[in-house]
């Protein structure tokens, strides 16, 4: 296509350095916050000093690290095992959605009937976040429609039920044996109740962040779903979503956000 220096440069040459940026990016996505980033980054430094020290001629401390560099592959795929399963599961679903997001095209989905029965939803949420709050019942709550969480959420009671005010005060009211962990609720549906999250290792989030709210984060920074979450200490609600936790929602902001995510 074109030449910078010596060096010529193809269409496809571009095209692989995006996809790998791409990938490279995804996997920083998957791994950050969690202690896999800091190994990731201490398999690095191995690696830049085994490269040195054999360019450095060392041999005595070439011969020790050889023997971690050759099981290299394996002890990688041994520690990253939940990461590289959540990045195949990641690349299997981004194909899924793309798919499910032509087919909604095809068939015009989004017609008002849909977009009626949104807005009830998102009330309905809305209500139950803002009551529980008032009431300082703790709640976590997660988007998600097309992505599947396999992996990322564990335990859980499938509900498959109908998104109502009532019923997602009831899920969370203490008396409820389903009331510890979180709601997935996307398409319409209550999903799954009591399940539970990644916690998120991300060393900057606030101090008073509990594991309810680190649960939201980290179900964020794993999958791109988004979380809100109802503090049961200050009543609270806040709200996670790639990684980021925006605390103390207003009325308005949660309004806006439900609308944002809603699935
Ligand atoms: N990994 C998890 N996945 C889902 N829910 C979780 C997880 N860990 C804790 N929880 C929920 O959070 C509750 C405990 O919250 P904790 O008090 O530690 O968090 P917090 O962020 O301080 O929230 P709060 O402000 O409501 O106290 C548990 O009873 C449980 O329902």
């Amino acid at each position: 296509m074109f030449d910078i220096g010596f060096l010529p440069v193809r269409i496809w040459d571009i095209l692989d350095i995006l996809i790998v940026g791409y990938l490279l990016f995804q996997l920083y996505k998957l791994l950050r916050g969690s202690i896999a980033f800091n190994i990731f980054i201490g398999v690095l430094l191995l690696y830049v000093v085994w490269w040195l020290v054999e360019q450095l001629g060392m041999d005595l401390l070439k011969a020790v690290l050889n023997q971690f560099v050759n099981l290299g592959v394996i002890i990688l795929v041994i520690i990253f095992q939940p990461e590289i399963r959540r990045f195949l599961l990641f690349l299997g679903n981004n194909t899924l959605r793309q798919r499910s997001n032509v087919l909604d095209r095809i068939l015009n989905r989004s017609n008002l009937e849909g977009s009626e029965q949104r807005d009830r939803q998102v009330r309905a949420i809305k209500a139950a976040v803002m009551r529980m709050g008032r009431q300082h019942v703790g709640a976590l709550i997660v988007f998600t429609k097309n992505v599947n969480l396999e992996g990322i959420v564990s335990g859980g009671v499938l509900m498959d039920a109908a998104i109502t005010e009532p019923l997602i005060e009831s899920i969370f009211n203490k008396e409820s044996p389903l009331h510890d962990g979180a709601v997935v609720m996307g398409g319409g549906k209550i999903m799954m109740a009591s399940c539970i999250l990644p916690v998120s290792e991300n060393p900057n989030l606030p101090k008073s962040a509990g594991l309810r709210h680190r649960a939201g984060v980290g179900v964020s920074e794993k999958a791109s779903v988004a979380a809100f979450i109802v503090s049961e200490e200050t009543g609270r609600v806040s709200f996670a979503y790639d990684g980021q936790l925006e605390r103390y929602l207003s009325e308005q902001r949660l309004t806006e956000l439900l609308e944002e995510h809603y699935v």
